[in-house]
């Protein structure tokens, strides 16, 4: 199924996976709709896809997504542009890894605001049109660690697992009633600019150079999975993708 025309969300568009996807889509010639903190980023990402031809329009706005009101003004701002929302892809978020003994506990309230109630904040925006429309899809970036603890991520893998259950229960209730679907993205290790958000300097030492001698998955790697998971015709619905590095072991 074509994308071209549809309205695409995306939360986090400032890098990594988000600047990827909104990349691809818009390629694809979808309507992208960039939001994060980071206005200059956006503005540049902008540019970058209006330059295209035969590229989708890109719309700025900034928002942080543990904010509800912020949230208002992505929908309002949408709406205005594009008349409609079909997708939103809820990708914001953070990974400062810790061991719990080290009691990084305002990195742990911050994880919880962005990875889970940032989610949470996203569909709940978005539900009242697609509910009307009888149509939406809604795309949650959780991850591998939604299914095995790694060092230092206990409250990090608690809040993916939190986004690959939130995004079941979702589905369930939605897709059957309203049409709107749900996908669950897991990638496992991805180069991005995540793991700048690392303060826990034991967790610098040791599970960083891990990391170093593997070959990553690319941001683009995740952005094909998420197009993937968009083109399926209305009767698929791909409930969740779960993709690895080939060198990564768990
Ligand atoms: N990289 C990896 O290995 C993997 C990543 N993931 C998940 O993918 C998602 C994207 O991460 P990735 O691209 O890797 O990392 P990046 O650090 O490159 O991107 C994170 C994005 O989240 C945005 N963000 C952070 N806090 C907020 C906030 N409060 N409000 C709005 N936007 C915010 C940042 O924008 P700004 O600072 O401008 O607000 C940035 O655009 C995350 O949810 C991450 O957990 C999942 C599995 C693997
Ligand atoms: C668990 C991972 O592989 C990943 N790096 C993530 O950021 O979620």
């Amino acid at each position: 199924m074509s994308i071209k025309g549809k309205t695409i969300i995306i939360t986090g568009a400032s890098s990594g996976i988000g600047e990827a996807t909104a990349l691809k889509l818009s390629k694809e010639g979808a309507n992208v709709v960039l939001t994060a903190r980071r206005e200059d980023k956006l503005k540049e990402l902008k540019k970058k896809i209006e330059a295209k031809k035969d590229h989708g329009k890109a719309l700025v706005i900034t928002a942080d997504v543990t904010k509800k009101q912020d949230y208002k003004k992505i929908i309002e701002g949408t709406l205005k542009e594009f008349k409609s929302i079909d997708v939103i892809i809820n990708n914001a978020g953070l990974m400062p890894l810790s061991y719990i003994k080290n009691l990084h506990t305002d990195e742990w309230d911050k994880m919880i605001d962005v990875n889970i109630k940032g989610v949470l904040n996203g569909v709940a925006a978005v539900l009242p049109s697609m509910m009307e429309q009888k149509s939406g899809h809604i795309i949650n970036i959780s991850s591998s660690a939604a299914r095995k603890y790694y060092p230092g991520g206990a409250v990090y893998c608690a809040t993916k697992s939190a986004v690959k259950m939130f995004s079941e229960g979702l589905r369930q209730e939605l897709a059957p009633t309203y049409g709107i679907k749900v996908t669950s993205i897991e990638p496992g290790f991805v180069s991005t600019e995540l793991t700048e958000t690392i303060t826990d300097e034991e967790i610098k030492k040791e599970l960083m150079p891990m990391v170093k001698d593997l070959t990553t998955l690319e941001a683009e790697d995740i952005a094909e999975a998420i197009y993937y998971a968009l083109s399926q015709p209305d009767r698929a619905n791909i409930n969740d993708v779960y993709i690895m590095p080939t060198e990564q072991k768990e």
